[in-house]
């Protein structure tokens, strides 16, 4: 089956559905009740030509009503953290293939717009399939991060595959690159699956987070812990960051928001300590995670692994076989700093799996493969934006989708080929 339908197959809903879907979405207000037409993808509202509702105008308004009646100044106003918890506080969505993708999409479209452009540029200036063409390609996935390496395993088994389908012409190896990407991920042998987190079965399961400063640790932990908790789970975090300032009280705040539990000790208090406290109350309250932060102080290797080696001490002695994953947050627009913070932290623990952060604020998504691949670790979860239900398991196939979607879309299934 062409690669580019079973995309479609999997990740496409018939447009009776997504229209349904789409209506499901737009506001309810009486202007728009007036009004001849609603744009969803600007958020508009028309009557006679002229605009007569705009959502992103209707958001703001509330945002200041409900400031105002909090009796705050609108005036040189700055958003408190707790506030924004609230503005991007939002329920949680059923996990369909389709809602996933959907996500994959939006939080890929920079990716999605440079490489797609450059792709589309490439097929246009190279009408068929020479050395030429690969060269550029070749620059091509580097300039997105895919990382040198991996870049030239990918173009070597393009070319054979190339051959071997004897494609002469360029636009149809646009969905052979795409289907060489999900390939390359998993590595050819393995099975394309999900590698979500593990699981204790006898419970409670432990999560370690690590990682520096600002990479999106905390927020990831509040959706991790809403995510759990939308799915039944009882889960108790543990604030082991006691170095950064205000890094308890916003692991706090987002702990009140998932309505999850929170251990915490004072600030500069022993970390170890913290985590300890955690294990005990997670064993107590039978809950299912128990989700440890650390602080990320990477000035100094020896401190950075001796504190992280006592966590883990503490949590080993604990609950055997835990913790059960290490997951090592990077910040996706920081491109090549991520990947040697992944080296640093490899050195000084055993990181599991990767949670990549911010993949909606960089063009060069490709970093996803250059960690799978050169640190040989999986990429756990990704986070697609700021909202609290934007962090999901990575799925390559939903990933490569966000990266080729409009051609997936209007792959012709009759016609047998893309019309893009
Ligand atoms: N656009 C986008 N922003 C994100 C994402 N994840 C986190 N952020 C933002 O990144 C910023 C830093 O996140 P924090 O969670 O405060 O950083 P941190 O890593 O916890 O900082 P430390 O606690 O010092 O480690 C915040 O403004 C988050 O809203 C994401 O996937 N997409």
């Amino acid at each position: 089956m062409s690669f580019f339908k079973k995309l479609k197959d999997r990740f496409v809903k018939g447009e009776e559905e997504q229209q349904e879907s789409t209506s499901q979405n737009e506001p309810k207000n009486e202007s728009l009740e007036e009004a001849d037409s609603f744009n969803p993808y600007t958020g508009e509202a028309y009557k006679g030509g002229e605009v007569v509702y705009s959502k992103a105008e209707e958001e703001e308004r509330l945002r200041k009503e409900s400031l105002e009646s909090e009796g705050k100044s609108l005036e040189g106003e700055t958003e408190t953290y707790e506030d924004k918890l609230d503005r991007l506080s939002v329920p949680a969505e059923p996990m369909d293939d389709v809602s996933v993708a959907s996500k994959f999409k939006k939080g890929l479209e920079k990716t999605r717009t440079s490489f797609s452009t450059k792709i589309n540029d490439l097929v246009a200036k190279y009408r068929t399939v020479d050395e030429d063409f690969f060269e550029e390609l070749e620059e091509i996935l580097i300039s997105a991060d895919v990382g040198v390496n991996t870049v030239m395993e990918m173009i070597d088994e393009l070319e054979m595959e190339v051959k071997r389908r004897n494609i002469k012409d360029t636009s149809q190896v646009k969905e052979v690159i795409s289907e060489k990407l999900v390939e390359i991920y998993y590595g050819n042998d393995e099975a394309e699956e999900v590698e979500g987190l593990n699981e204790n079965p006898d419970g409670p399961t432990v999560y370690l987070f690590v990682g520096v400063n600002g990479v999106g640790k905390t927020t990831t932990i509040g959706k991790l812990a809403h995510r759990l908790k939308s799915e039944g789970k009882k889960v108790t975090l543990a604030a082991g960051d006691t170095f950064r300032a205000g890094a308890i009280e916003q692991l706090d705040a987002w702990g009140e928001r998932a309505g999850v539990n929170v251990i915490k000790h004072s600030a500069g208090s022993d970390p170890a300590a913290v985590i300890y406290d955690g294990i005990q109350s997670a064993k107590s309250r039978n809950a299912d995670v128990l989700i440890c932060d650390t602080a990320g102080r990477l000035q100094n290797k020896v401190n950075l692994m001796n504190e992280l080696s006592k966590v883990k001490r503490v949590i080993e002695r604990e609950i055997p076989n835990a913790p059960h994953e290490v997951l090592l947050v990077l910040d996706a627009t920081t491109g090549q700093n991520a990947m040697s913070q992944a080296k640093t932290f490899s050195e000084a623990t055993d990181v599991s799996g990767i949670v990549l952060t911010k993949l909606d604020g960089t063009a060069k998504g490709g970093i996803v493969l250059a960690i799978r691949k050169e640190l040989s670790i999986p990429v756990k979860l990704v986070g697609l934006g700021e909202k609290v239900t934007d962090l999901e398991p990575f799925d390559a196939q939903a990933f490569v989708y966000g990266l080729f979607a409009d051609m997936v879309e209007e792959f012709d299934e009759e016609e047998g080929e893309n019309q893009a």
